[in-house]
């Protein structure tokens, strides 16, 4: 069995497993305040969505303090913590789940695995001074990211590869040198081709296309596709009409090998993921038999 070690837990990777995405920001791209009352973060309105999505099969949460969509201006260490600690900690007191927090700071990072968290999750690959020596002094497993650009204020700009599937490849290849140099065992390690994060719309849709090359790393893919810009342009939808696209990119990513499917839909792409496995189990288990 394929097991991605999270701290105290253990997640089975032998099957698909969704991660529902729980903002705790007032101006994430997609449900921006959806937690909010008035100004104020409210920590028992998160905790009744994080238990909507258990309930609805998601084996992951993905708390995150800081929107990193195209344009966002970075948030402040301790406005990050305010935000992400107290709900850390009420889902890991409430709820059976994976805890992942989406964060790049290494204060955010240890006080997240204080908290009772079991994954940190980082679109800047832990590049931060003290980020992944902050990740290698807890037991928790890491999810390390490609992005072009050096933030979400410039990723946007003029996104450029000679070949976008090799260059991605190249770098989380890198990251997982880097993870084996500081004592960040593989089976700890998501590697994640950051869909939206420096690339044009091609970009994205040919890194989906040719993601299975990508199992030339040999470590579990996680895929964040949501509601993203690439689903927007492809389909010319806004973001709250991107469910149907979501859904087709799940279902693709599940097909080219994805382990972990990162979504603010949890109970209908579930539904996607579960049925695109019961087929091609079928033909595992017809070559089987
Ligand atoms: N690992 C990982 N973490 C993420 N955090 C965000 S924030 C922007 C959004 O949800 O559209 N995207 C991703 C992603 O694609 N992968």
């Amino acid at each position: 069995m394929a097991v991605l070690e999270c701290g105290t837990r253990r997640l089975n990777l032998d099957r698909t497993q969704v991660m529902g995405i729980l903002n705790v920001t007032p101006d994430s791209f997609s449900d921006g305040g959806s937690v909010y009352d008035d100004q104020a973060l409210s920590v028992s309105r998160a905790l009744q969505k994080a238990e909507q999505m258990v309930r609805d099969g998601a084996s992951l949460i993905d708390i995150g303090g800081e929107s990193t969509r195209p344009g966002a201006t970075p948030v402040p260490v301790q406005e990050e913590l305010d935000r992400v600690v107290p709900v850390v900690e009420a889902v890991a007191r409430e709820l059976d789940v994976v805890i992942s927090v989406d964060t790049s700071a290494p204060e955010v990072m240890r006080a997240s695995a204080e908290a009772g968290a079991h994954l940190l999750n980082d679109v800047r690959a832990f590049t931060r001074p003290g980020a992944l020596e902050a990740a290698a002094a807890t037991d928790l497993a890491i999810c390390t990211m490609h992005m072009q650009g050096n933030s979400p204020i410039d990723m946007q700009n003029s996104p450029h590869y000679a070949n976008v599937v090799e260059e991605v490849a190249a770098f989380l290849q890198h990251q997982i040198e880097r993870c084996r140099q500081i004592g960040i065992k593989d089976n700890r390690i998501l590697l994640d081709p950051g869909f939206g994060f420096g690339k044009t719309l091609e970009h994205n849709l040919q890194l989906l296309n040719r993601m299975q090359e990508l199992h030339a790393l040999k470590l579990p893919l996680l895929v964040g596709t949501s509601r993203k810009s690439m689903i927007g342009q492809a389909l010319n939808r806004d973001v709250d009409e991107r469910l149907y696209g979501s859904l087709a990119t799940a279902v693709l990513a599940v097909t080219k090998g994805a382990k972990v499917m990162r979504v603010h839909d949890v109970a209908a792409t579930v539904d996607a993921v579960r049925m695109t496995e019961a087929v091609m189990c079928e033909s595992a288990d017809r070559e089987n038999n």
